[in-house]
């Protein structure tokens, strides 16, 4: 069909929804005439939105306040938006939001407000049973006699005949079996006010249409809470995600509601909701608190697309979440504060070359592993990472992650390196990305950061350093429900750790802990696991000796392909007919949701070359913020780190673990090199949701 007739035909259909409704208006006008009981504001609001409940949305009036006989709430409409908490308004003067705060007649009603909001948070508890996100309950004001549109603390403000267009034009979360489900649930929980025994009438009926449950319906079983779970779990399979994201299982929402006393801890292995319940968590505080939110990742390119996750999630509180990279707001925060350093990576990389130049490469340390970059490791991870400052300190400190026991001489060799890399660092006038977060952490310690964060979210905690735990620790402190790191020991993509306790946090009894894994096909996830399966990793709170853990997989078709090519062409010939294949038949292009992820920058700009050259778009994941777009993504195993793709492509994906096994099979070195190498293809396999493409090239014989 041509665009204009597409378009025209959408809007005949709207049109004669609009005129539908109308006509739905005027009947439920007059069937809202028989409840005597009810104020007229209420009756003329319930009019109103009753006109909804012909497209599926549900209604609720007049329901008592669980616990209490006298309290009620006046209506609670469940829609394709989310659940709203109505409190009906009729003041003879017009409502006003001055200074942030809700007026009437010159004098503040805050009470009115808080009120709503805690009549919400009762709704929101029992919503969460059935898995319902906070994210979905909105509290609304809606005023008979006024015209208006506006938020205050939280809670949105509409006037009666704004109400209509206002919430058919919010952004759509749930389905019609959700609606439905949690229209009985909270029917049943919310009883019909005993005083008032409203004659609620029954929908005009239309089979598409139910209507909302009536007297009789709280005690009728409206809805099966497998069926509840099926609904969600099957939508995940072709719905986008913010389609979903309203309903999580309900230990994952009450992680999300829960008040912690202090620092917390999510953890689970690769796949099983923990930024999901990140993101919830920090709507959740925002919606709490009045103070700004930091959701903070080590990668780059992570926070770009949470934040457009959150922004669709949770549009409300976007401005109250403040999402960076830990480097990037390290930055920002010295520049604020005037604190000027030279970043420049390239030139500490020479400094660091020329250091072991002159003095590492002909000292003990080649005994251990002869290539610098285990020991420009030793430096940015264990002695810079954990800002050590003498060597009495690096000759006794325990280095949890590193697999090589470093004797005397080694500890003294490695602290030249470092000293003769710091000389020649101060004497270029530049300095690394360690400095950056040292730097950072002296000013916090020395002038607490202002205004402060109410809360700090930590995703992809394993990743950073001991001295960036300590910033963001730093920013928080101890407080309740302040700092809450999530993680994975086992995605660990840089070497060497450190435990919480180092940190001086501690989380003992606030810890939460996930094991269904929702992304990956079982097939997936089992190779995927098969990898680590023999390697121990740590854990931020001490060593996991077993890399085969305990995780249920929501059971969904998936294919891992493994090719063996004969040679590098032929993989990658086999490359972008895999790829290819991806288009259908029809020629309609399904590359939104492939993804093609390498093991080094060198591969990264290989492949770039062979994808343009095969006529395939290609999108960097530098430049990816989650929004679908037509091409393949493209981008390392690292930069992977958090995302997720229908199809992933992984080219030569044995190559680096093989040749750690053959460059040093005994060693510890070599073991560690391999452990890592694993561990980075673990997570890159683990992106994949449906599709696992694993190339390798035969080895010559
Ligand atoms: N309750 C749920 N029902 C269905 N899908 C879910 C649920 N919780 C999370 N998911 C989905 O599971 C996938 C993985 O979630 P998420 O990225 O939060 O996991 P993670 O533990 O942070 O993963 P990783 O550590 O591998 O980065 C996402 O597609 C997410 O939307």
């Amino acid at each position: 069909m041509v665009a204009g007739g597409s378009a025209g035909e959408r809007a005949r259909r709207i049109r004669e929804n609009a005129l539908r409704l109308q006509r739905l208006a005027w009947e439920a006008h007059r069937q809202a005439a028989r409840w005597e009981a009810a104020g007229e504001a209420e009756r003329q609001v319930a009019a109103t939105l009753m006109s909804l409940t012909a497209t599926g949305w549900q209604l609720l009036v007049d329901r008592e306040w669980p616990g209490t006989s006298a309290a009620n709430v006046d209506m609670i409409l469940i829609g394709p938006p989310g659940v709203f908490v109505i409190d009906v308004k009729r003041w003879r003067d017009p409502p006003a939001v001055i200074g942030g705060r809700l007026h009437c007649g010159g004098e503040p009603r805050d009470g009115e407000v808080g009120k709503l909001l805690n009549l919400t948070r009762t709704v929101e508890e029992h919503a969460a049973d059935l898995g319902m996100s906070p994210v979905a309950l909105k509290p609304l004001m809606i005023f008979a006699g006024h015209r208006l549109d506006t938020r205050v603390g939280g809670v949105r403000l509409l006037g009666r005949m704004d109400a209509i267009p206002a919430l058919l034009g919010e952004r759509e979360q749930l389905q019609p079996a959700m609606i439905r489900a949690m229209s009985g649930h909270l029917a049943e929980r919310f009883r019909e006010h005993a005083l008032t025994s409203l004659d609620e009438p029954a929908t005009p009926a239309t089979p598409a249409t139910p209507g909302p449950p009536g007297p009789s319906a709280a005690g009728d079983a409206l809805f099966d809470v497998e069926d509840v779970e099926r609904a969600a779990t099957g939508s995940v399979l072709q719905a986008p995600i913010e389609r979903w994201m309203t309903f999580l299982h309900p230990d994952q929402v009450s992680i999300v509601r829960r008040d912690w006393g202090g620092p917390a801890r999510i953890s689970g292995p690769a796949g099983t909701g923990k930024t999901v319940v990140g993101l919830h968590r920090a709507a959740h505080l925002a919606g709490r608190t009045t103070g700004r939110i930091l959701y903070v990742t080590f990668a780059n390119n992570l926070p770009r697309v949470q934040c457009r996750l959150f922004g669709t999630m949770a549009a409300a509180f976007a401005g109250r979440v403040e999402f960076t990279s830990l480097h990037t707001w390290a930055r920002t925060f010295l520049d604020g504060r005037g604190v000027r350093l030279d970043l420049d990576g390239s030139r500490a990389d020479d400094a660091f070359s020329r250091a072991w130049v002159s003095a590492g490469r002909d000292r003990v340390l080649p005994e251990i592993d002869a290539t610098p970059g285990y020991w420009r490791e030793e430096i940015d991870y264990v002695i810079k990472g954990r800002g050590l400052t003498s060597l009495e300190e690096y000759r006794t400190v325990a280095r949890p992650g590193r697999r090589t026991a470093l004797r005397t001489a080694h500890r003294e060799a490695v602290w030249l390196l470092y000293e003769e890399y710091e000389l020649l660092l101060a004497e270029r006038g530049v300095c690394d990305f360690n400095d950056v977060l040292l730097a950072a952490l002296a000013e916090l310690t020395e002038r607490p950061s202002e205004p402060s964060y109410a809360a700090v979210i930590v995703d992809e905690v394993q990743d950073l350093t001991l001295t960036g735990v300590r910033l963001l620790h730093a920013l928080v402190g101890d407080g309740p429900n302040g700092l809450l790191l999530i993680g994975d020991g086992q995605q660990a993509v840089y070497p060497g750790g450190f435990r919480l306790t180092d940190a001086g946090i501690r989380i003992k009894g606030r810890g939460a802990v996930l094991r269904t894994n929702y992304r990956n096909a079982a097939t997936i996830l089992e190779t995927a696991l098969e990898l680590v399966s023999g390697d121990p990793f740590d854990d931020l709170e001490g060593p996991s000796p077993n890399g085969r853990r305990t995780v249920d997989a929501t059971y969904h078709d998936g294919l891992v392909l493994r090719v063996d090519a004969a040679d590098a062409a032929d993989h990658d010939r086999r490359l972008i007919a895999a790829i290819n294949d991806l288009t259908a038949p029809d020629g309609t292009s399904s590359l939104a949701g492939a993804a093609v992820l390498c093991r080094s920058r060198r591969d990264i700009d290989h492949y770039h070359r062979c994808l343009s050259r095969a006529g395939i778009p290609v999108l960097r994941l530098e430049r990816y913020d989650g929004r679908p777009v037509e091409a393949v993504k493209l981008g390392t195993y690292r930069r992977a780190k958090g995302l997720e793709f229908k199809q992933v492509f992984l080219p030569h994906h044995d190559a680096d673990v093989n040749a750690a096994i053959t460059d040093a099979p005994a060693d510890p070195a070599g073991q560690e090199r391999s452990e890592l190498a694993r561990r980075q293809l673990f997570v890159a396999m683990t992106r994949a949701r449906d599709l696992l493409w694993l190339g390798s090239v035969a080895s010559p014989r």
